[in-house]
């Protein structure tokens, strides 16, 4: 009997499947949210830094900066927290190949954070600076 061709997936289906994705990003955020002191430190610094913004009204190409500053930062703290588990879980004894890939992913955290403190200097430095002087 000849068997009937794969039938496309309905789009209600597709949408549930989109909506558990979302879900399962929000579990992981919130996840690392939890157990991971930097980025809880991050979520405070992300804070400050849009109180700092809606302060001196940054334009609309500042926040540009800001925004992509502060999700390079997250993004790269994730994906740390990410690596730092599966090392865990691949590696929990010692061995200088764990320690590498925990090591070069610290420095990748590291590398975007010195990039978004360089965004944050340039664009508040001189606002502090002109409010301090005052
Ligand atoms: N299995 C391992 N083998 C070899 N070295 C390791 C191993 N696990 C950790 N290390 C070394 O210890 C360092 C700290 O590792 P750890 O797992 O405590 O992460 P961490 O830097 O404390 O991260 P966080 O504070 O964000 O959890 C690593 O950067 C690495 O140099």
């Amino acid at each position: 009997m000849a068997k009937s061709a794969p039938q496309p997936r309905r789009f209600p289906a597709l949408l549930r499947q989109r909506a558990a994705s979302f879900g399962h990003a929000f579990r992981g955020v919130a996840a690392a949210l939890r157990t991971e002191v930097h980025l809880q430190l991050h979520a405070v610094a992300t804070v400050a830094v849009l109180g700092l913004g809606w302060y001196f009204g940054l334009e609309r190409w500042e926040w540009a900066l800001v925004a992509l500053a502060v999700g390079l930062v997250w993004s790269l703290e994730l994906v740390n927290t990410a690596i730092e588990a599966v090392v865990n879980l691949v590696s929990p004894e010692y061995h200088p190949l764990a320690g590498r890939a925990k090591d070069v992913a610290a420095g990748a955290v590291l590398a975007g954070a010195i990039a978004a403190l360089v965004v944050g200097l340039l664009l508040f430095g001189p606002r502090v600076w002109a409010l301090v002087a005052e």
